[in-house]
């Protein structure tokens, strides 16, 4: 968080599962979750302002804001609303989103920018972080999680977060093959193919040297929304073949429920270089893609 004389900003970056593993539908038809969760840098974040005023309002501006719906929609408005309300302040805030994540993404760009909105808000405005605590859950499976910008397992819908503060950095390429994939759709999909036979909840995750040891352990661990995604947006296995073909690649995986997908590196300088091939690739350049590093929120 950056505090300016005008106001406060921050990074809401792309949050990325290094597994998923999704259960059985519930009575409400929502699944709940296992899964190893991390954060970008500001190579792959979206970044937002809030400074002081009387009511709220929002600006969303970027190369992705068309794509991120109404403002009326937007989850950081929603968030602050919500926050004005919990806590009783009458105090406002001019809010601006700069969107350069892509949209339905599997990187939970519109969580992040909501958690983010909900620190920087609680610190303007002077208020007990436990309010953005309590409303996290109900705006979006993502959002505890991003409120706490660690590498954590996230539990239940996403209301379980158990902080992973020693898991080693890692050094990856964000690869989104340009095309939507809506949450929802992606579960039915692995409802109807008759996944979700439940799983065992990772605990405690194993102690690891460094990311070479990360992605050993992470190919013993799985992202069920994989084979559904990639029936409905068989892109994903065209992305996930080239990360695995990369030099100094360590594992490749989808993230979420896609499309984008991830793949761990034994350095940044691998990640980088993959992120150039792919670049001038005149058939690929719609792709979106981002070298960056995984762990702490920055
Ligand atoms: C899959 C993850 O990306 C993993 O990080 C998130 O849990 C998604 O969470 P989310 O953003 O809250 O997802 P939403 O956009 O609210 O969900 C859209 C739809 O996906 C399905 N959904 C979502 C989350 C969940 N735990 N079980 C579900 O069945 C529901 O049909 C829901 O109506
Ligand atoms: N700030 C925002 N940024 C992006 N999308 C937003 C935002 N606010 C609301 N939305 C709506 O939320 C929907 C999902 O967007 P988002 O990019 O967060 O999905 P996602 O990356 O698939 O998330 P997840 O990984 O949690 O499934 C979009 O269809 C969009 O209309």
């Amino acid at each position: 968080m950056t505090i300016s004389e005008t106001g406060l900003s921050g990074w809401a970056p792309a949050k990325v599962n290094l597994y998923l593993h999704v259960g059985p539908p519930k009575s409400n038809g929502r699944h709940d979750l296992d899964s190893l969760v991390v954060f970008a840098d500001g190579r792959a974040a979206d970044h937002l302002q809030a400074e002081p005023a009387d009511t709220i309002s929002l600006e969303v501006s970027g190369p992705r804001a068309a794509e991120a719906g109404t403002l009326e929609d937007n989850l950081v408005l929603k968030a602050a609303r919500a926050l004005q309300a919990a806590s009783g302040t009458r105090q406002g805030a001019r809010l601006t989103l700069q969107k350069w994540l892509p949209v339905a993404a599997g990187i939970g760009g519109g969580s992040s920018d909501a958690a983010t909105a909900l620190r920087l808000l609680t610190k303007l405005w002077d208020i007990d972080p436990a309010h953005a605590a309590a409303i996290a859950p109900r705006l979006g499976g993502d959002v505890p999680v991003a409120l706490s910008g660690q590498p954590a397992l996230m539990r239940g819908e996403g209301e379980r977060v158990t902080p992973v503060p020693s898991l080693p950095p890692l050094d990856a390429l964000l690869v989104n093959p340009g095309v939507p994939c809506p949450t929802g759709p992606v579960f039915r999909a692995h409802d109807e193919a008759g996944g979700g036979a439940g799983f065992a909840e990772i605990h405690p995750l194993p102690e690891f040297q460094d990311a070479k040891a990360v992605a050993a352990w992470l190919h013993e661990q799985r992202n069920d929304l994989e084979a559904p995604a990639i029936a409905m947006v068989p892109e994903i296995a065209e992305a996930l073949t080239f990360l695995r073909a990369q030099p100094g690649v360590l594992l490749a995986r989808m993230s979420g429920s896609g499309a984008t997908c991830l793949a761990l590196f034994e350095a940044i300088a691998f990640a980088e270089r993959a992120m150039v091939v792919l670049r001038n690739d005149a058939a690929r350049k719609h792709w979106w893609t981002a070298a960056c590093r995984l762990g702490r929120a920055p």
